[in-house]
């Protein structure tokens, strides 16, 4: 029951995307549960009256002779009434399915496009956390499959209307009827909501496994692990692996529906019996006069007819109090609040930046780690300065970048520039005075020059913009040799889409940066898939297009490195040393040893 408290909401959800296709369902289904006790009651009339006729003398042998007399009108009449009926309720039916189907359709897109929303305001802790993921699955699942809750609730209403009409109906005739229905019901009931709380907690506790699975079935038939698969032969390998998963969620699932098949088995036994006790009242009151044919009619149809719309409404409401528990999933998905947000009066961010950007005892952990990725960092980024972060794998490069863009808040000291804490700055704000460029980069299957608009989208249909972004970043040769230049849809993903090569993508990315006027640039790692020549071509504009802005790139390549104006060598989330690449080497510290390591290699 407590699952139902979330109705309301999802019916303000249902209202909101379409007010008058939602109106236009609600009339339609109450014109549609009037009709099957309007049409029993039309039933009974007809042959209440057939039965009046055979017992009052023929006006004559032939039908001429019933015509004129007048005696059909009546029957006539009931007769038509009853055809009008039954054709209304054909077209009714339709016309609900229909609107149904649209309101559905509208609404599941609603929810999609919320749920992007909302995911996109979430932090990048939620995505990186399990919990999280196991959430933003339910709900994305709740999204895309719950399209038929919609009519299933308008149907459970009009159903209720229908049995309430033929109710007042049955106990004005005989109300011992009524307490016979609910003997007949009260077990399956029971047995449906026992086993929807069952079924639901499995599917809950099975999230992970799922999500494994689904994961499984990606990595085994996708054009972005292909390669690897084949290579390793895995194939195999991974079928196993997800037929075990798959197994076991198989064995749950199906010891579930057969002891719920075999439960509401016995239970509709003991209500189709209940039933027939029902039916044997009616018969017998008939048998004694005290009910006419037609009242027989009437009852019997009723009451089969109560019978069977109560087992709906109840399995029904059952499945849909199932189904709201799926929708706590949705909703409470929608209820995660972001905890990295803009202040209430934000300071504009400085452009150009003046002073520059200081760490102070900038310590951080991820969440649900002990460790800290980063602790006591102390530095300055100068204004205009190109500041290059050198350090070992896991060292802390990529964290300060994080760091820096407010993907995460630090737990310890504070970040500045200009002498204001980041966290004073409107979110929208500092992102679009930044331009940061990932190691992880996304390969967009869009085409060419979305690829590059990406970064900023606002200027999607800024071409010359596009080029000229492409043009800084060496892209622009790459899309020239494309046969549909920027209109080419890169990725294999869909029709017409050509693959670019590491380095070729990697050039598109960087392009991305160019296309903001960000007083801030970023580089994490972006020259990794780039030949010798090309980087040092990259670093050469990047340099000059930086020029009176602050730099920041991340690399394990020295050649890279030494270009920049100051070094900061990371370890262990601390800095080691800083210093240009001629004052590092001199000093004959951590930075001349990796220097030297990887000099070595090239002699
Ligand atoms: N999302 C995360 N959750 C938990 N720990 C993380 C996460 N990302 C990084 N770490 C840990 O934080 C530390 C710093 O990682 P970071 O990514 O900043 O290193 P990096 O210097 O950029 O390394 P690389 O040169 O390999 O890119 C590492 O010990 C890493 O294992």
């Amino acid at each position: 029951m407590g699952s139902l408290a979330h109705l309301p909401r999802f019916f303000a959800q249902v209202w909101r995307t379409s007010p008058s296709l939602t109106l236009s369902s609600i009339v339609l289904r109450l014109m549609r549960a009037l009709q099957p006790p309007l049409a029993l009651y039309v039933g009974k009339l007809i042959i209440d009256e057939i039965v009046r006729q055979t017992h009052v003398a023929s006006p004559g042998p032939s039908f001429s002779d019933w015509l004129s007399s007048g005696r059909l009108t009546h029957l006539a009449q009931l007769l038509l009434f009853e055809l009008a009926l039954v054709v209304a309720s054909d077209v009714l039916a339709r016309a609900v399915s229909f609107v149904d189907g649209v309101l559905s359709e509208l609404h599941t897109n609603i929810v999609s496009t919320e749920l992007m929303h909302h995911a996109a305001s979430l932090d990048l802790k939620h995505f990186e956390s399990s919990e999280y993921q196991d959430r933003l699955e339910r709900a994305r699942r709740q999204a895309a499959g719950r399209s038929g809750l919609l009519s299933q609730l308008f149907g459970q209403a009009q159903d209720i209307v229908t049995v309430a009409v033929l109710v007042a109906g049955l106990v004005s005739y005989a109300p011992v009827l009524m307490i016979i229905l609910l003997i007949a019901l009260a077990p399956a009931v029971m047995g449906e909501a026992h086993f929807n709380a069952e079924s639901y907690r499995l599917s809950r506790a099975k999230t992970p496994e799922r999500r494994e699975l689904e994961y499984l079935r990606y990595i085994g038939a996708s054009a972005e692990t292909a390669k690897e698969i084949k290579l390793f032969g895995l194939g195999g390998f991974l079928a196993a692996r997800f037929r075990r998963r798959a197994d076991e969620i198989f064995i749950l699932n199906r010891s579930l529906a057969l002891r719920r098949n075999l439960w509401g088995g016995l239970f509709a036994s003991i209500g189709t019996l209940t039933y027939y006790v029902g039916y044997a009242v009616i018969a017998w009151r008939t048998v004694t006069g005290q009910f006419s044919v037609g009242d027989l009619t009437f009852l019997a149809g009723s009451f089969l007819r109560l019978h069977g719309l109560f087992q709906n409404l109840l399995v029904g409401f059952t499945q849909v109090a199932g189904q709201t528990m799926f929708l706590d999933d949705l909703f409470s998905f929608f209820d995660v609040t972001p905890s990295i947000l803009s202040p209430a009066k934000a300071r504009p961010f400085p452009s150009p930046i003046r002073q520059g950007i200081a760490f102070e005892n900038v310590g951080f952990r991820y969440p649900d780690t002990d460790r800290w990725a980063v602790r006591g960092l102390n530095f300055r980024l100068g204004a205009g300065e190109t500041v290059a972060l050198v350090g070992e794998n896991g060292a802390g490069k990529t964290t300060i970048v994080k760091l820096l863009t407010r993907l995460y808040d630090p737990d310890e000291g504070r970040i500045l520039v200009d002498g204001v804490d980041l966290r004073g700055f409107a979110l929208e704000d500092l992102r679009a005075h930044i331009g940061v460029i990932f190691q992880d980069f996304v390969r967009y299957n869009f085409n060419a020059g979305e690829n590059i608009a990406v970064g900023r989208v606002e200027a999607a249909d800024d071409q010359p913009r596009i080029v000229s972004a492409a043009e800084r970043s060496l892209a622009d040769a790459v899309i020239e040799k494309l046969p549909m230049g920027y209109e080419q849809p890169l990725g294999k993903r869909f029709v017409n889409g050509r693959d670019l090569s590491g380095g070729e993508w990697q050039k598109v990315a960087i392009a991305r940066g160019y296309m903001r006027d960000a007083d801030l640039l970023i580089l994490d790692e972006p020259t990794a898939a780039l030949d010798a020549r090309s980087e040092a071509d990259v670093f050469e504009r990047f340099k000059a297009l930086s020029h009176g802005k602050t730099a920041v790139l991340i690399s394990h390549r020295f050649s890279t490195v030494r270009m920049a104006d100051r070094i900061l060598v990371l370890e262990g989330g601390r800095v080691l040393e800083a210093g240009s690449h001629a004052d590092l080497l001199s000093a004959r510290g951590r930075y001349a040893e990796l220097f030297e390591l990887q000099a070595s290699g090239y002699r």
